[in-house]
């Protein structure tokens, strides 16, 4: 279970962007989180994902609570968990090749024997050929980088993942490959997801269950949070 309690987080001292958000995700179940630009989706979804410490409040994973965020969480659950950004860009090191960047997570955890097999089962599975893996992220498009920033994200086969906005930059039928490459995983894995956006018909179509901003937490976010209202982004097919 991954289980946020009585969240408060934020940037500044007593300027709280999340307010007492509460919310539940159980294995193998995908949970799709809406709410407006601003809000505090990508903050909340950073909290969940162990790389912003909150101010106030608990996150409990698989029943452990958590104590460390970022570097300071424990690897148990750091590497439990897979995330997927909205800008590729900003998540991804200019200067790894994209066979280096799918394979970063294991390198870093000690296990590099495994990256020649992983990152070919997993180039594979998001549909990126050789000749892509040998480029630099500003060679490739943003619907090429977002896939292997996907594979990064499954490479140590994560038993949750969080998904902010991960298909916001993306043309329909990316977007539809890529949730395809997650419920394929998840199936797979009985893995569990929490994915943040503010496309409802997306949201719906994708996710066992979806909640709204306002139905999980207690209070507007800072001032500039709900510009606009939730469902009004251009529908995406999803196939399924
Ligand atoms: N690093 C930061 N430093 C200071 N304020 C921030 C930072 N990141 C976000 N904020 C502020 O926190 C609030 C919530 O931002 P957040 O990115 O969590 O919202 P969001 O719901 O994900 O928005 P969007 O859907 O537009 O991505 C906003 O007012 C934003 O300006």
């Amino acid at each position: 279970m991954l289980e946020l309690a009585a969240v408060t987080a934020g940037y500044e001292r007593g300027r709280p962007v999340v307010r007492d958000a509460d919310l539940t995700v159980r294995p193998g179940e995908s949970v799709g989180l809406l709410g407006p630009s601003g809000c505090g989706k990508s903050t909340l979804a950073r909290v969940a994902a162990l790389l912003h410490r909150p101010d106030a409040g608990t996150v409990t994973l698989d029943g452990t609570r958590v104590r460390g965020w970022r570097h300071r969480a424990p690897r148990a659950q750091r590497t439990a968990i897979g995330v997927v950004f909205q800008q590729p860009r900003l998540s991804a090191d200019p200067r790894l090749r994209l066979r280096d960047l799918i394979a970063e997570p294991l390198r870093a955890n000690g296990r590099r024997d495994e990256a020649a097999s992983r990152v070919a089962e997993l180039s594979d599975t998001v549909g990126l050929g050789d000749d892509l893996l040998g480029r630099r992220p500003h060679e490739v498009s943003d619907g090429q980088l977002q896939r292997a920033c996907l594979a990064r994200a499954l490479v140590l086969k994560p038993r949750w993942l969080v998904c902010d906005e991960m298909t916001a930059m993306l043309d329909a039928s990316t977007t539809a490959a890529l949730v395809a490459v997650v419920e394929d995983y998840r199936s797979a894995h009985h893995a569990g997801l929490l994915t943040v956006g503010h496309d409802r018909v997306l949201l719906e179509r994708w996710c066992d269950r979806t909640v709204r901003w306002d139905e999980i937490t207690a209070g507007a976010a800072a001032a500039g949070g709900a510009a606009t209202p939730a469902g009004d982004a251009a529908p995406v097919v999803v196939p399924g």
